[in-house]
């Protein structure tokens, strides 16, 4: 199964602000940057991925992201996480109406391929799957199979948002790396536990954070 994978990133002045506290404003951009990267370089290299739009109106990560081999949607004037999903799903849908989707958070530093592929395999099974984050409360990817709407409802307890909404939750164990996103200081420092791509390890490598 190919999948498409659709990646929301806001600008990078406004991203990662729960992280103010990790990382100063001047590092931050540069942080949140780093995440995407390292996101969609792992995205690129699964199997099961046939190829990646990322929906952001910021040129820098968009000229980044390309470069790595991702597509480029521009935001939606309609504000928001989800209306950016919906829209992105929407185009990917024009050119390939008869594929899976999938949006997942560009904020997952330690992915790794073979572990997004078992997830992606798993949901596979279902019109609209989606996975928990480490914290229990969120998720970090959503999934609909050919001709299913996304109908994402990404946000404040977006785990039990998307049960309500007759998604099926994945009960995979052994995928930390796809639950591990990094809003928190405490994030960061278990996504670099995990293993981190290049990217972030540099970027982190300017920040002090305890224990590192
Ligand atoms: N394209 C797009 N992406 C968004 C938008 N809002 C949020 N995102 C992305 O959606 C994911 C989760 O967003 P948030 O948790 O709201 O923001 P964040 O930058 O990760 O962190 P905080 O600023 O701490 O909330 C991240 O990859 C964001 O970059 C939006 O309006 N448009
Ligand atoms: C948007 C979400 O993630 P975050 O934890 O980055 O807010 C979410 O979990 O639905």
């Amino acid at each position: 199964m190919q999948w498409t994978l659709v990646i929301p990133l806001k600008p990078l002045a406004r991203a990662k602000s729960r992280l103010a506290d990790t990382a100063g404003d001047g590092l931050r951009p540069g942080l949140a940057l780093a995440f995407a990267q390292d996101t969609v370089a792992a995205v690129l290299a699964c199997a099961a991925v046939r190829d990646v739009a990322v929906v952001t109106d910021d040129v820098l990560a968009g000229r980044e992201l390309a470069a790595l081999g991702a597509r480029i949607v521009p935001d939606t004037p309609a504000s928001g996480l989800n209306a950016a999903l919906a829209h992105a799903a929407g185009v990917v849908r024009a050119t390939r109406p008869d594929g899976p989707v999938a949006a997942l958070n560009a904020d997952l530093p330690a992915l790794r391929p073979g572990e997004l592929a078992r997830v992606l395999d798993a949901a596979a099974e279902f019109p609209r799957a989606f996975l928990a984050d480490a914290a229990g409360i969120g998720t970090t990817l959503l999934t609909a199979a050919a001709g299913r709407e996304l109908a994402p409802e990404f946000g404040a307890g977006s785990r039990a948002a998307h049960r309500a909404g007759g998604a099926v939750e994945l009960p995979l164990s052994a995928v930390d790396s796809v639950r591990q996103d990094v809003d928190t200081g405490e994030d960061l420092r278990a996504a670099l536990a995990l293993g981190v791509g290049p990217r972030t390890a540099a970027a982190a490598a300017r920040l002090l954070i305890p224990g590192q």
